[in-house]
């Protein structure tokens, strides 16, 4: 696969690095993003000389969500689901596309068999958050502010709904209703980041920290990661996260009926206007 979106490297022994590189619209992912993005995944975890898996991004903001002006066809990529009919009018359409490529891959993204360090600068809003909550470590630099601003489209939030597990439900509860923004140290002191840096050390911090973890034992990581997903899972973790996808998508067929498209054409606005603002209280 030709790498339009991402670029990958090795900075240290049994590290593998894959880079977003859509810095000139903010790290947006449209479909070509999400399956390079995959296939880097895919291609690290098979790779025998990889213990860790690192996800960075260039530029300014880690990433501003799904990219509001995709107009690329599913057709075009290879599914990792069994879901099809990805064409079918009324909602049934979007919701086996959005199954494939948000549920789907992010899925398959956290049942990755070797550890994934995330570091994230700058803005992390909606679709930003299916890029760090399903792996394993977060590393923010202080400027970096995570946001869910969906609720503004008349959807209950991005996809991923992973907010009560990753924040506990007071705090998502605040996130999703106001669309405002949790720095990194807010997100530190709940337990969603594990590390705040300044903007200057995120890099070498986050290489540090994967270097570190590819010096152990594969098959040790492997189980202790297993271990810590199904520790989630038998809580309920992939259930609640399959029964709030069915809501986000009551959300998107309402929208089709109120205003003839799937989300509210206000939120694209709102949302934007509250993010340069850096709305919170
Ligand atoms: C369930 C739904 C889930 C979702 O994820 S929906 C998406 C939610 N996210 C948004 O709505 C983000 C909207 N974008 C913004 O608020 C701002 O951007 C930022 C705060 C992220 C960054 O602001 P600044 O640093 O001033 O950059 P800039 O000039 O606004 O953006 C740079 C270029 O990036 C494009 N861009 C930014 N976000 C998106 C996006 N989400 N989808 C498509 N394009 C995006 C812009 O348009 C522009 O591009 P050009 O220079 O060609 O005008």
């Amino acid at each position: 696969m030709d790498y339009t979106r991402i670029a990958c490297d090795q900075p240290a022994d049994g590290v593998a690095r894959i880079t977003l590189t859509r810095a000139d619209k903010a790290n947006a992912q449209d479909k070509a993003m999400l399956y390079q993005l995959d296939h880097a995944l895919a291609a690290a975890a098979r790779d025998d000389d990889v213990r860790c898996i690192v996800l960075a991004a260039e530029g300014e903001h880690f990433s501003s969500g799904h990219d509001l002006r995709d107009g690329s066809s599913l057709a075009d990529f290879d599914p990792v689901t069994l879901w099809a009919g990805f064409e079918e009018p009324g909602q049934a359409g979007q919701l086996a596309s959005e199954h494939e490529m948000y549920l789907g891959l992010c899925r398959r993204w956290r049942d990755l068999p070797k550890p994934v360090v995330v570091q994230v600068q700058g803005k992390c809003m909606a679709g930003g958050l299916m890029l760090v909550w399903p792996f394993d470590i977060v590393i923010a630099s202080e400027d970096a502010r995570f946001s869910d601003p969906t609720v503004a489209f008349g959807v209950n939030g991005v996809e991923y709904f992973a907010h009560v597990w990753e924040l506990g439900h007071r705090k998502a509860r605040e996130l999703l209703f106001t669309g405002g923004e949790f720095t990194a140290e807010d997100c530190r002191a709940i337990g969603m980041v594990n590390h705040v840096v300044p903007r200057g050390e995120l890099e070498a911090f986050t290489l540090n920290m994967a270097a570190r973890i590819a010096r152990r034992p594969l098959i040790g990581l492997r189980l202790a990661k297993l271990a810590c997903n199904q520790s989630l899972d038998v809580q309920g973790y992939s259930t609640a996260l399959q029964t709030a996808m069915g809501w986000q998508h009551v959300g998107h067929a309402n929208a089709r009926l109120v205003h003839g498209m799937p989300v509210d054409p206000a939120g694209a606005d709102t949302i934007r206007r509250e993010a340069k603002e850096g709305t919170r209280e």
